[in-house]
């Protein structure tokens, strides 16, 4: 009898699989064309296809709970079904998930359509974040400028979306508890399977918040040295408009002026890739040969067709922001990035292909576990690529790179390099995050929105703002995720399992050797290394058909997250840093910000 009953699942398992592989198919493409060329047609369009979808999947689940699921033998058939009573967004009433729906497209539209005024040119008010906001970022030394940048930017991306984030919230909140949570935070924290990943997330942090404030501390000496105590004073938080980003997310940006040994060779690839026509296409290309040397898979035909790899010119709204596409079919998947030429932009392309090559090595899953083990997972795949890439071997085997001496200095530059865009992010990944769970658990209430985001940036990133804050800003929206209702634990988690990974597959490929001075895990480059990419790809098509702690141990033997692989791959950098902020008396953390923000 129960054998009948778990038969009868089986093959209502695998219908209901191909059902919804066709129903999220036409929900991904409404959305691909909304965000691709956003206008009032395909924003129409893509509420009526998603609220068709969502009264379909509560059809569904009705049949789906009437199966005695909890008591079958098979475990990966309980798997299924176990996901399958998750119905998300779609529990909410059709009123209510049409607010939630026009929220979170009001907030993309708005972030995708905000534009500013050039410092420069006040006449000319057509900069995007992408490419203008981000150029200038990179490049202006004018703190003026800068501040009058950062201020512009916040104002029309973010105070600009305050009413809807509050609409957002409440709705997926009302959500979260149909589908039984307590608030959305439990709801993504679900997505790491472990009832402590609370404090395995604040664990993580512990172990590396030693390294992040020798490296802040030492970054701020250069920044003081350059702009003068009155603009960055010498025992307080870091001005956000002066570290080369318009988040302050990482720093890479001020390398060339704070790097540890001035007189080395140039390490930042941009110049040469402009000076070799580099092209965005010519990305993509080179990042696919990178994973086909792993003996990993090629980007199908549909692909290159169907993505969108340079911003369009025919002066639409779009979302720029990069991002990877699965159309749930086998066949359909692609990239939209406005890719300018940049090292950022050619990391970001091994970073979006990583995703790509997850769609394409589990694309034979069922349905529901064509997902990342976590989703820390899925943003760690094209790192990990993107760590050999950025070795000086790798580069020089590119002739990206002139060949230079492999000493000491040269490492600890490059280090530093690497330490600006990893070590830094950790802080704002964690507290972006640790924001929204308050938001959504209602220990911040709407009117102290700026307030805790700003209380947060202090104590986690030491970072403060380039002016006073008050609640008729909304400082958050400013960043893509949280306009676009994309959880961002999974980049804090990627940034430390990503090492783990390189860890092993370094050591599968004999190029990193504990102990062994001549084999570093930051000079490891599993280029070519077919069993490395074998080890991958193992892991990458288990999907979420298994507990992401199966997955890490399949390639790591490990079955938790740590930081010792970062921990162990920037060791001789943090050495570096603590005796030269020891040497130079620099104070070691921050002391509270005099700008007011509550
Ligand atoms: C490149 C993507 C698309 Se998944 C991205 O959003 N990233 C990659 C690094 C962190 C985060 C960000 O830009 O904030
Ligand atoms: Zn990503």
């Amino acid at each position: 009898e129960r054998a009948a009953e778990e038969a009868a699942g089986r093959d209502y398992m695998r219908n209901l699989d191909e059902i919804m592989s066709k129903a999220k198919n036409k929900k991904v493409i409404a959305s691909w064309d909304y965000e691709s060329n956003i206008t009032k047609y395909n924003e129409d369009r893509l509420l009526q296809i998603s609220l068709e979808l969502a009264e379909e999947e509560k059809e569904h689940w009705k049949e789906t709970m009437s199966y005695l699921w909890h008591e079958y033998e098979d475990q990966d058939l309980k798997r299924m079904f176990q996901k399958y009573t998750k119905l998300g967004t779609s529990a909410l009433p059709e009123d209510l998930n049409e607010r939630l729906i026009n929220a979170i497209n009001n907030m993309q539209s708005t972030y995708a359509k905000a534009t500013i005024c050039s410092y420069s040119d006040r006449t000319k008010c057509d900069l995007h974040v992408e490419p203008e906001v981000t150029d200038i970022f990179a490049t202006s030394n004018d703190p003026e400028e800068l501040k009058y940048t950062w201020l512009e930017w916040h104002k029309a991306a973010g105070a600009a979306s305050k009413g809807n984030f509050t609409e957002y919230v409440a709705m997926d909140n009302e959500a979260a508890k149909l589908n039984g949570y307590d608030s959305v935070a439990e709801w993504w924290l679900s997505y790491y399977e472990a009832d402590d990943s609370e404090d395995q997330f604040a664990a993580l942090w512990a172990q590396v918040k030693p390294l992040y404030q020798q490296i802040h501390a030492y970054v701020r000496r250069h920044l003081r040295l350059k702009y003068g105590e009155d603009v960055v004073p010498a025992r307080g938080p870091i001005p956000a408009h002066l570290l080369g980003n318009i988040w302050a997310q990482t720093w890479n940006q001020v390398e060339k002026f704070t790097k540890p040994y001035p007189d080395k060779p140039e390490i930042d690839v941009t110049n040469a890739l402009r000076a070799q026509n580099y092209t965005a296409l010519k990305f993509f290309k080179t990042a696919e040969e990178f994973f086909t040397s792993l003996n990993l898979s090629p980007m199908p035909d549909l692909f290159w067709e169907r993505s969108i790899i340079e911003k369009p010119t025919d002066g639409r709204d779009m979302v720029c922001h990069a991002s990877a596409w699965d159309f749930y079919d086998g066949e359909d998947f692609r990239i939209r990035q406005c890719t300018t030429i940049t090292s950022e932009f050619f990391k970001t392309t091994h970073h979006e292909m990583g995703h790509i090559q997850y769609y394409l090595q589990y694309k034979d899953q069922p349905v529901v576990y064509r997902e990342g083990a976590n989703p820390g997972f899925h943003e760690a795949v094209g790192d990990v690529i993107a760590l050999s890439v950025s070795t000086p071997k790798h580069l020089r085997v590119m002739g990206l790179l002139e060949d230079g001496t492999d000493d000491i200095e040269t490492n600890i530059n490059q280090l530093y390099k690497m330490g600006l865009e990893k070590i830094v992010f950790l802080p704002f990944a964690y507290l972006l995050d640790l924001f929204r769970y308050g938001v959504f658990r209602g220990t911040t209430s709407p009117d102290e929105y700026n307030c805790h985001y700003w209380q947060l940036r202090e104590a986690l990133q030491g970072v403060e703002p380039p002016a006073p804050r008050s609640e008729d800003d909304f400082d958050p929206a400013a960043k893509y995720h949280i306009s676009a209702d994309v959880e961002y634990m999974r980049y804090y988690i990627s940034y430390i399992i990503q090492f783990q990974f390189q860890r092993s597959l370094c050591q599968i490929a004999g190029e990193y050797v504990p102990g062994d001075e001549t084999k570093l895990l930051s000079n490891c480059d599993i280029y070519k290394n077919t069993e490395a990419g074998n080890a991958l790809g193992k892991m990458l098509q288990l999907g979420s058909s298994k507990p992401w702690q199966d997955a890490m141990e399949a390639l790591t033997g490990q079955r938790n997250m740590d930081a010792s692989g970062l921990l162990e791959y920037f060791a001789p950098l943090h050495d570096w840093l603590k005796a030269e902020n020891e040497r130079t008396g620099e104070f070691v953390g921050w002391e509270p910000s005099t700008v007011p923000f509550c």
